[in-house]
């Protein structure tokens, strides 16, 4: 790969970029925990959202342009980015800016596909006057330096690059898969196929695109265009745009591995989809492990977020029977532990955990109170809850199951509704 390190050449183009976060899909595999949140907005890692990742990665990478293109359940996503992310300065034409679904083309319709969105905005976009358009995804956690995907770009001189890692074959047909040639441009593009290609020589993995895109801006606007005239479209960008220029533009292919955040003794490409139940369990608790996948201590490349000032975690009683601990685990500000021990678990803000309780290798998630005598095992506890006192979950598999949701792979997953009916 020719990609430039000079990244000097890169910087005035970055200035010249305009990303634009797709930040309007439901998620809805995440169950209740996206009954009041858009995906981006579930909380993640003790203190951030899952947007905070795509948003910080492009402050960290020079791109201080934004838009953020909101519709399902945006209520606490817009204001997130309203608190937190509010610190850009207009006059030095930076910004993030909030782009809601608001019927503004003539059909009068909400955002269709992912291409949709960006079409019903193109008169904001036209008039930052961007070079570059960089596409993005906002329910990924990763660290990626999009300058230098921006740079291999421009040393290959594309219409379009499209970010991608190799994920198992048999995760493939979830993702837009893709066949490169030796240069890697893309030679074939399939949106979710039911039989992925394999990639040439490593029969177990797939080449899958990561949903990231930089387009030359005036080639975004003119493929737009085409898209939304055409009546057998859904306004994809997977779906239609991307496999429509295959053969006919020069489409790109950006391994992840190249603009891949590291830090030493990483252990992977880190990018996730937290988006199912066990997902979103598995990367918290990976957090609370010594040397976790993703480092979120890195300040070479800080993860910035909104969280109001909480007074600081504390833990009381100190005897044999009754003693408030949290081990190889995360507790967020404004947690009480007390007289209670937690084990391998997350907690994020305003976690009370009674005395005479046991939290174990689970994710407790900002407000809840957790009654004496509770036990938790392997749990995910939404915003809010409040477990009664004496309440086992995780333990007795067919309970839980009729009580509370649970996943194929056990997590055990309690909203305050659930707890309600428990009550009723
Ligand atoms: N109508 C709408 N308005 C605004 N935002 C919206 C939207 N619909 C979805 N979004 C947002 O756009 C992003 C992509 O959502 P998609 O549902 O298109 O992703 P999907 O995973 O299906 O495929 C895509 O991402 C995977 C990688 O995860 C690729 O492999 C695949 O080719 C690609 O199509 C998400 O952040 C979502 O919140």
């Amino acid at each position: 790969m020719s990609v430039s390190n000079d990244n000097l050449s890169v910087n005035p183009r970055l200035r010249r970029t305009l990303a634009l976060v797709l930040a309007g899909g439901r998620g809805s595999r995440l169950k209740s925990l996206t009954d009041w949140h858009a995906k981006p907005a579930v909380p993640f890692a003790g203190k951030f959202r899952i947007i905070d990742f795509a948003l910080s990665n492009c402050i960290n990478s020079g791109i201080r342009r934004i838009g953020v293109l909101t519709q399902y359940k945006a209520h606490t996503l817009i204001q997130h980015i309203q608190r937190g992310w509010g610190f850009l300065r207009g006059e030095f034409n930076e910004f993030i800016e909030l782009l809601p679904a608001q019927q503004r083309t003539d059909g009068e319709n909400w955002y269709k596909g992912t291409a949709d969105a960006v079409f019903q905005n193109l008169d904001i976009i036209r008039a930052h006057h961007p070079e570059f358009v960089l596409i993005l995804a906002g329910d990924h956690v990763y660290k990626m330096d999009y300058g230098k995907m921006l740079a291999h770009h421009l040393a290959e001189g594309a219409d379009v690059t499209v970010a991608c890692i190799e994920v198992p074959l048999a995760d493939a047909s979830g993702f837009g898969v893709m066949a490169v040639d030796d240069a890697d441009n893309v030679i074939r593009f399939d949106e979710k196929p039911a039989h992925p290609q394999p990639v040439p020589g490593k029969p177990d993995k797939a080449l899958a695109s990561m949903g990231i895109y930089i387009f030359n801006a005036q080639f975004l606007y003119d493929q737009l265009k085409i898209d939304s005239d055409q009546s057998d479209t859904e306004n994809d960008f997977g779906k239609n745009i991307i496999p429509s220029l295959i053969g006919r533009h020069k489409v790109l292919a950006h391994r992840f591995q190249h603009s891949c955040v590291m830090h030493d003794g990483a252990r992977e490409h880190y990018w996730r989809d937290v988006g199912t139940v066990d997902a979103y369990w598995e990367a918290n608790i990976d957090l609370t492990t010594v040397t976790p996948s993703l480092n979120i201590y890195d300040d070479s490349w800080p993860i910035w977020t909104y969280q109001a000032q909480l007074p600081p975690a504390k833990f009381v009683f100190d005897s044999d029977t009754r003693r408030g601990m949290a081990v190889d685990s995360m507790v967020s500000g404004g947690c009480i532990i007390s007289g209670a021990v937690v084990r391998r678990s997350l907690l994020y803000s305003n976690v009370r955990v009674n005395s005479y309780c046991l939290v174990e290798d689970s994710v407790v998630l900002p407000d809840c109170d957790i009654g004496r005598h509770a036990r938790l095992q392997k749990c995910i506890v939404d915003q809010g809850c409040v477990i009664p006192p004496g309440l086992v979950a995780g333990e007795d598999p067919a309970l839980d199951a009729k009580r509370f949701y649970r996943s194929e792979s056990g997590i055990t997953l309690i909203t305050a509704d659930m707890l309600k009916k428990l009550e009723g």
